[in-house]
């Protein structure tokens, strides 16, 4: 956040009360087309990410578990099969459109029994001090209007010794790297965006918000500051996203 009053919404400076409502109107634009743009920006790597998540997840038969902004439930259907009949999977969305396709796309595959489905934005969340064993966030804490608070919120729903697993756009570690990235963000992603989804403004915003976003350094101080310990984090794709780790003490 820049002050008490405003912050940003990709690169416009906005009231801190309007962001969320702004970011509401992206994914509801995306949501129909948001599984198909992942895999065709990403070229399919998205997966690739996720799978490095699941597995730095320790996540154990039985577990409680929470995927918060989970979206289409890409992470949550992996969670679910994880923790079997004895666990359960809280797919937890602000946006009632992304959480509407996740919980069809999770049912046509078959994953039903023990997922459990909330309507609940990150910084306020609604569950009980010490519920969960892990927690997610993949690729959205970076449209949370008060990352700081988000996070003291997550950390007061795990568990002592229970740990979060942020994934999101980072900073590319090369220079090379950061101008080619630049390049095709700025000027392919959108026109990929109009193309597939009619929505070239949100694809803008996704490029915007990725550099408003903390770097590598400055996400794992916030989470430091928040109270998680033992945080790291790791670089994927040269930096162009980065898995965060932290534990609850
Ligand atoms: C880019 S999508 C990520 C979906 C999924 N986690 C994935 O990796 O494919 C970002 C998600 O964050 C959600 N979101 C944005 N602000 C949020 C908030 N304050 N609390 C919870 N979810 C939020 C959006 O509704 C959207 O579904």
């Amino acid at each position: 956040m820049t002050d008490n009053k405003t912050t940003h919404f990709g690169y416009k400076t906005v009231p801190v009360q309007e962001k969320a409502a702004r970011v509401a109107d992206v994914f509801h634009s995306v949501a129909a087309k948001y599984d198909l743009m992942n895999d065709l920006m990403s070229g399919g790597i998205h997966r690739l990410w996720k799978r490095f998540t699941i597995e730095m997840s320790g996540v154990r038969p039985g577990q409680r578990i929470l995927d918060i902004a989970g979206g289409t439930g890409d992470l949550a259907a992996r969670f679910a099969r994880l923790v079997g009949p004895d666990g359960e999977v809280v797919l937890a969305d602000i946006n009632d459109s992304m959480l509407k396709i996740g919980r069809d796309k999770l049912m046509d595959h078959g994953v039903a029994s023990n997922v459990r489905y909330a309507q609940a934005d990150a910084q306020h969340l609604p569950f009980g001090d010490n519920t969960f064993d892990c927690i997610t966030i993949a690729f959205g804490l970076r449209n949370v209007t008060d990352k700081d608070l988000a996070l003291r919120s997550m950390l007061r729903v795990l568990k002592p010794g229970g740990r979060l697993l942020v994934l999101e756009f980072s900073k590319p570690t090369s220079n090379l790297l950061g101008k080619a990235y630049d390049f095709y963000s700025f000027n392919l992603l959108p026109r990929m965006g109009k193309l597939v989804a009619n929505d070239a403004e949100s694809y803008q915003y996704l490029a915007e918000s990725i550099r408003m976003h903390p770097d590598q350094p400055t996400l794992k101080g916030m989470m430091q500051e928040a109270g998680f310990t033992n945080c790291e984090y790791h670089n994927m794709t040269g930096g162009i996203v980065a898995l965060h780790r932290g534990f609850k003490p």
